[in-house]
């Protein structure tokens, strides 16, 4: 079987996906960290896609991955990244400080191309949570301060995670697409 090539510059992306999908299908890896416009979540996944397509010049997927905070009207959304690395998970938390409604959504988009001429599809999932002062080992992103009944991801079991979470949600979309009109052999081959 063709493996269907994931290009993302990081790895624990990596890791939940194949525990996600559990060899469903093969993903390789690529590790690349590319450019990301600014838009909404569709349009960064897809842009982010489109490059990844004309890279690998073949079927590839991408995601990304948005931290929305409901008081302040689904900011930092798909630039948790650069908030993250500027305020640190203490500075986020911080951010709230002065709002009652700590209510959040992390909301994953993974986007599939075909190839370079093809147009992105997307499949989007989310989970709601709320954010916490930090617990639980700081390995992943903002996982400590995201808490989901009672836990926080940072505190979570990874199968626990894995069953539940954003790129879980938005993961079991990608699979029923891959199990109609024989898309998974389309995309890796014969067994
Ligand atoms: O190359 P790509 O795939 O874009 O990888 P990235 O690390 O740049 O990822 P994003 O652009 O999607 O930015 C998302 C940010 O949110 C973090 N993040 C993503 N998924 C997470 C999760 O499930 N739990 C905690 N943090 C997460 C991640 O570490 C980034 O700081
Ligand atoms: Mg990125």
């Amino acid at each position: 079987m063709r493996a269907l090539k994931f290009v993302t510059g990081n790895p624990n992306k990596v890791i939940e996906v194949n525990a996600i999908l559990g060899g469903l299908i093969p993903v390789e890896p690529v590790a690349l960290d590319l450019p990301e416009i600014q838009g909404s979540l569709e349009e960064i996944a897809s842009d982010k896609c489109r490059r990844a397509a004309r890279i690998i010049n073949g079927p590839v997927i991408v995601e990304d991955s948005a931290l929305e905070f409901h008081a302040m009207n689904r900011l930092p959304g798909p630039y948790i990244k650069y908030f993250l690395e500027s305020l640190g998970n203490d500075g986020l938390n911080k951010l709230l400080h002065s709002h009652d409604d700590k209510s959040a959504d992390a909301v994953c988009t993974f986007a599939f191309s075909a190839g370079p001429e093809a147009e992105p599809l997307l499949f989007q999932g989310r989970l709601e949570g709320k954010i916490v002062p930090a617990r639980g080992p700081p390995v992943f992103g903002w996982e400590p301060i995201f808490e989901h009944k009672g836990e926080t991801l940072a505190e979570m079991a990874h199968d626990k995670k894995n069953k539940l979470s954003h790129r879980y949600q938005a993961l079991v979309k990608f699979q029923e697409w891959l199990a109609r009109d024989n898309n998974r052999l389309l995309i890796c081959g014969q067994e």
